[in-house]
């Protein structure tokens, strides 16, 4: 006869609360989270741990939607905490607004940048630039969901810039992001109020995200063709 459906949970359970406690102590930082019905106590049990513990995990990283809500679910930290980010940017205007998005991830990007306690740009001389869209002339980036693209583009031109669908290199076709999506390079000429202008995108049904990125550095590096560092 098969054990009660009980008996295995309990086994499960068992195994699971067992694992956590033999293998999660005060040093341990980041855990990875897996999938199915056992690792439901393997989290209940950590979740249980930190709490009374106050255990000091930093992150748990699911290895599927059902372990992201797992972890969402039992209260505990799905991202790390960022300390500091670098990334290049397309162009830095003087009060460190910048356009990025130039390899098409701006999204994933500015995910990251939200995320952290600070962010520095890095990048030559050619982006240290004082307003937007005079150094970088082949528009802001915007992330577009493909049934969207043509209506988009439309509300573009009403707004007074000029859209360019981004097509892909090789391919008979534009380029696709690793979300998905289309990219669609919006000139506006020079850009006096970045961030009006960021918001004005992000109204516009289809844009996911923008090549935008305002008020989130804290800093810049440009490389300069002397070879000093400009920071600023
Ligand atoms: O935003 C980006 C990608 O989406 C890049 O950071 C930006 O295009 C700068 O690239 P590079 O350092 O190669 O000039």
């Amino acid at each position: 006869m098969p054990p009660a459906a009980d008996a295995v949970e309990a086994a499960k359970r068992l195994a699971s609360v067992r694992a956590v406690d033999e293998r999660v102590d005060a040093a341990t930082r980041v855990v990875g989270i897996g999938s199915g019905s056992t690792v439901v106590h393997a989290v209940a049990r950590l979740a249980e741990r930190v709490r009374d513990e106050r255990l000091a995990i930093t992150a748990c990283i699911p290895s599927s939607f059902q372990a992201q809500a797992l972890i969402l679910d039992a209260g505990l930290p799905l991202f790390p905490a960022i300390d500091v980010a670098f990334d290049g940017a397309d162009e830095v205007d003087s009060a460190l607004n910048c356009i990025k998005g130039g390899g098409g991830c701006h999204l994933q990007e500015k995910l990251v940048i939200y995320n952290a306690k600070r962010f520095y740009i890095v990048a030559d001389h050619r982006k240290d630039s004082s307003v937007l869209g005079t150094a970088w002339r082949q528009g802001v980036p915007l992330e577009v969901v493909p049934m969207a693209y043509v209506p988009v583009m439309a509300k573009i031109r009403e707004l007074g810039g000029t859209p360019v669908l981004r097509m892909a290199a090789k391919k008979a076709g534009p380029v696709v992001t690793d979300n998905g999506n289309f990219v669609v390079d919006a000139d506006f000429g020079p850009i006096d109020r970045p961030a009006d202008l960021n918001e004005a995108l992000l109204r516009i049904p289809g844009v996911v995200e923008t090549g935008l990125f305002c008020g989130m550095a804290h800093g810049a590096y440009f490389g300069m063709a002397d070879g000093t560092v400009k920071v600023r």
